[in-house]
């Protein structure tokens, strides 16, 4: 990939820097050569001028931002005046170095950043990754190719028939050999109904394996930027890196260009005459089965229906069963959160306790007093403590989940932030995520001042009292708000259990409330 030789004293004096999980899948696509030409990360003047243009200042067309950004304290390590000697070690999340980078650039981005340019060398082949031995470099993945035709499918959803179908056809058409490159990077999940987790996804695609045709299967640690037309021009350049002559457009649409040509598929339908997928305007409405819609597919599996078979092969079908079970067996964190006072843990304990006796549920509750004085023991009231305090909580509830629990968990929880990606950890593990608003205005919790903490907060003894001298952010995301002002404490309880029995992840019968 690079021709620059590294002095092994260089390498180890060099600082060392763990990217984001995006930037290290954009790390290994350089290091793979499915960037080409690109070699390493950009400069801010070539970011900015790929942002603006689309274009590299040398005149190549790219199509998003390929940057590392590393903290200023990293950066000023960096102080070698000879370029090639200015090396960044990058490390995986253990900590392993896998690559460096020649730091041609070094961009202050604001107070505390610096993005850094340069070419990149792999050290050590990385030795972690679900399905890492689906992983190949375009050479690899070349010599596999069984006709001069390639053409591209980006699974970044299972495959039903209606896609198998299409792709069967386009295949045949172009007489062309499939590559179905599995995108691992960040963000797959991106706007999508039904979201899997990558082992799941990866698992789901290879259950159709049998039926397409000559094929090659990768995973490629793609990631998505969130903007349509570059992710897709970004696609279309990795798969042409790949050898790919012929790349299938996407539900969203995705470009062509590179010397690789856009293939838009047909809308196709059940055929109930002869059970074929054909082109939906050539069969007569009474026989047509149009496909099912992501929606439609998610909401069977939610309730625990068996996808058809006419829409969705037997094989295909286990797996998605299995990532994604009946919600009555699927692990779900219902997070509460609200004002001090506003019955954040009255609610939680009785919804909890309810769950015990209906018995069908495990169930784990984080409660208030217990998380501070075990899990986040030292912690106090700041801005960044309350933030440590919640997403630790966030991660063990989604623990629970991830494991087909209920994890219950009701801290004051002030920062939206903090919630998201609370919301984030426990759907990453392909679980649900519940966010109880406890609204009851401040006025009321003050009343109630059971603690006697609002009377102190207001005669200024408590610093940071969250709705005195804290801030709280209403949530705007929530599933479920109640305002328990005027209600018992046993109907808020049942308000939440009601919710989670109507939803599917509790079943109807069987729960009483006294
Ligand atoms: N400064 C300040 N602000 C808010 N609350 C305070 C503060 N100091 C102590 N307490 C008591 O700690 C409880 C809130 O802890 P949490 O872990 O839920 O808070 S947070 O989510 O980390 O913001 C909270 O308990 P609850 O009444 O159960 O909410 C308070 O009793
Ligand atoms: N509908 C209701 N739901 C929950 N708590 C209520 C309700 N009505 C009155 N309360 C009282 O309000 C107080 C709420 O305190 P708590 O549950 O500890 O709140 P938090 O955990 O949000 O600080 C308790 O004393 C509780 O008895």
């Amino acid at each position: 990939m690079s021709d620059w030789v590294l002095p092994d004293e260089v390498l180890s004096e060099a600082p060392s820097h763990t990217p984001l999980p995006h930037e290290l899948a954009d790390l290994e696509l350089l290091l793979y050569g499915a960037y080409s030409p690109l070699r390493g990360f950009m400069s801010e003047a070539e970011a900015r001028s790929v942002t603006l243009t689309g274009v590299l200042p040398n005149g190549t067309a790219w199509p998003v931002p390929v940057t590392l950004d590393v903290p200023i304290e990293v950066a000023r390590k960096l102080d070698n005046p000879d370029p090639k000697r200015r090396v960044l070690r990058i490390t995986d999340p253990e900590g392993a170095p896998v690559a460096a980078v020649e730091c041609h650039s070094l961009d202050a981005l604001g107070p505390d950043m610096v993005r850094v340019g340069g070419p990149v060398r792999r050290i050590a082949d990385a030795a972690h990754g679900v399905f890492i031995g689906l992983r190949a470099t375009p050479e690899q993945a070349k010599q596999t190719y069984s006709k001069p035709r390639v053409l591209a499918l980006v699974a970044d959803r299972p495959l039903h028939r209606p896609q198998l179908a299409q792709l069967v056809r386009a295949a045949h058409n172009l007489a062309a050999h499939v590559l179905v490159m599995i995108p691992t990077g960040d963000e797959i999940n991106g706007g999508k109904v039904l979201k899997l987790p990558t082992a799941a996804l990866v698992r789901s695609v290879l259950a159709a394996k049998d039926r397409l045709p000559t094929a090659t299967v990768l995973t490629v640690p793609l990631s998505r930027r969130g903007d349509r037309l570059r992710d897709g021009l970004l696609t279309a350049k990795v798969a042409a890196a790949y050898g790919a002559t012929h790349i299938m457009a996407g539900p969203e649409g995705l470009g062509g260009g590179d010397g690789i040509r856009s293939m838009v598929p047909r809308d196709l339908a059940y055929d109930t005459r002869d059970g074929q997928w054909r082109p939906i305007e050539d069969i007569e409405p009474p026989f047509r089965r149009t496909s099912l819609s992501e929606a439609e597919i998610a909401d069977m599996l939610d309730r625990g229906f068996g996808l058809p078979e006419w829409h969705t092969p037997p094989s295909v079908a286990a797996e998605l069963r299995k990532a994604r079970p009946p919600r009555r067996n699927r692990g779900l964190v219902l997070f509460f959160t609200g004002l001090s006072g506003s019955g954040k843990s009255t609610i939680s304990r009785g919804v909890y306790e309810a769950l015990l006796e209906d018995g069908t549920r495990t169930v784990s509750l984080f409660d208030g007093d217990v998380v501070r004085r075990v899990l986040s023991s030292g912690l106090g009231f700041s801005r960044a403590d309350r933030s440590t305090n919640v997403r630790r909580i966030g991660y063990v509830a989604a623990e629970v989940a991830r494991h087909g629990g209920i994890g219950v968990a009701a801290p004051i929880a002030p920062y939206d932030a903090d919630r998201v990606e609370t919301r984030r950890m426990a759907e990453a593990t392909g679980a649900d995520f519940v966010l109880v608003h406890v609204s009851t205005p401040l006025e009321v919790c003050e009343s109630r001042d059971r603690k006697g903490l609002y009377a102190k907060a207001r005669a200024g003894q408590i610093p940071e009292f969250t709705g005195i001298s804290d801030p709280y952010e209403e949530p705007r995301d929530a599933e479920l708000t109640i305002d328990t002002s005027d209600m018992t404490a046993g109907e808020a309880i049942e308000q939440v259990v009601e919710f989670l029995s109507e939803g599917g992840w509790l079943e109807p019968v069987g729960l009483k409330i006294a």
